[in-house]
């Protein structure tokens, strides 16, 4: 059995790991913290009424250390890169849901997240938490930079066909939408229910930091400089992402071959689903699974992909990250 302790226990993704935990085989939940409850879990989440009985705690690194084995960090970005260190060097693993580790260059990170990194010296070790391209490197890691929501619908969609050579690196458009809880539960103005009901239109056009977060991986996973237009839009669901994305084919090939080389390239992936219908947000909200399909309209591939947000986008994944790095079923707790 491994101890899980969960930062940020108020927020969505740190609802779904407690969601995810109750039904896993071999983790147990001894920790939540807050920095400002102090209530029953339950209280703060009523569905995990009956399922945990603990209450949110402050807790330093070391009070920490002493209940549990590994911490998901559930806090936003640069609250998170304060908290790391300290769990680190108390000698806790650490899956860090947030964006302060994913980007490797620290002058990137400070350009597109208007911060300066303060942890620079562990940039280079924390390892990227999409286990699709990266399964070794996760086995053996202490510290996981779990993928943003945006970005694994992305680089999902299209890691095969850029590794494979089938289209081209460059040029490519990524149009893609995400439900409200893609911007959690701390209250922000775009998301009370006025604003964003029956509403609906694009953001942070040419300027979402996940389009850095997009390139870098896919880059370093195919061996090209990859080239992305990342356009994200936010739509009146609770939950859920979907993205359209064309880029120009490089190679002849026809829609049923492309589908199979992604068939193949994820066929050791259980949470990979390659259809041959559209996918829409429906079919895999509340689960692990990413869903894609391709199309080829004129002369562009046309990928189609959705996945749950808070799920494969973030606590689900997170999972998937904690079973590689202990060395349990990938898919306990997640099917
Ligand atoms: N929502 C999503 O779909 C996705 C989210 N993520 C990332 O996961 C992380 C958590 O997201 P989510 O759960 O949605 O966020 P929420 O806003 O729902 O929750 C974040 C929690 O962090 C705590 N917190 C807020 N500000 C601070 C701070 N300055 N210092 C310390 N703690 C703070 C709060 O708890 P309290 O006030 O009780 O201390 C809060 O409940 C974020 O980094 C987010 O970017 C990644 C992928 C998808
Ligand atoms: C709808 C919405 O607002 N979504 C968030 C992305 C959530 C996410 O994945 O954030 P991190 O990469 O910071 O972890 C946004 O666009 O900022």
């Amino acid at each position: 059995m491994t101890r899980v302790a969960i930062l940020g226990g108020t927020g969505y993704t740190a609802l779904e790991l407690l969601k995810i935990l109750a039904r896993h085989s071999s983790a147990k939940v001894t920790a939540i913290t807050s920095r400002t409850e102090t209530s029953p879990i339950r209280e703060i989440h009523p569905s995990l009424a009956g399922r945990f009985d603990l209450s949110l705690e402050n807790l330093s690194p070391q009070q920490l250390k002493e209940r549990a084995d590994v911490v998901f960090c559930c806090l936003p970005h640069v609250a998170s890169m304060e908290a790391v260190p300290g769990l680190l060097e108390v000698g806790l693993k650490v899956i860090d849901l947030s964006a302060d580790y994913r980007l490797k260059d620290p002058e990137v990170y400070a350009k597109w997240y208007g911060h300066a990194h303060t942890d620079v010296g562990r940039l280079s070790s924390a390892v990227y938490g999409l286990p699709e391209l990266y399964r070794d490197r996760i086995r053996g890691t202490n510290l996981i930079a779990n993928p943003g929501c945006y970005t694994s619908t992305s680089i999902l969609a299209l890691a095969p066909l850029i590794q494979r050579g089938l289209v081209e690196p460059t040029g490519i458009i990524i149009d893609a939408k995400s439900g409200v809880s893609g911007a959690g539960r701390t209250p922000k103005q775009n998301i009370l229910f006025a604003e964003c009901n029956e509403s609906f239109g694009a953001y942070s056009v040419g300027n979402h930091r996940h389009q850095p977060e997009i390139e870098q991986i896919l880059s370093e996973s195919s061996g090209h400089k990859v080239d992305v237009i990342f356009t994200p839009h936010l739509t009146p669901m609770d939950r859920g992402i979907e993205a359209t994305i064309y880029a120009v084919p490089k190679a002849k090939a026809t829609q049923q071959e492309l589908l199979e080389v992604c068939r193949a390239f994820y066929q050791e992936s259980p949470f990979v689903r390659v259809v041959d219908r559209i996918p829409t947000t429906k079919d895999s909200a509340y689960t692990n699974f990413f869903d894609m399909t391709i199309r080829i309209v004129k002369d562009r591939v046309v990928i189609l992909a959705c996945l749950d947000n808070l799920i494969k986008g973030a606590s689900g994944v997170a999972i998937q990250n904690f079973n590689l790095m202990y060395g349990y079923p990938e898919t306990d707790g997640l099917l």
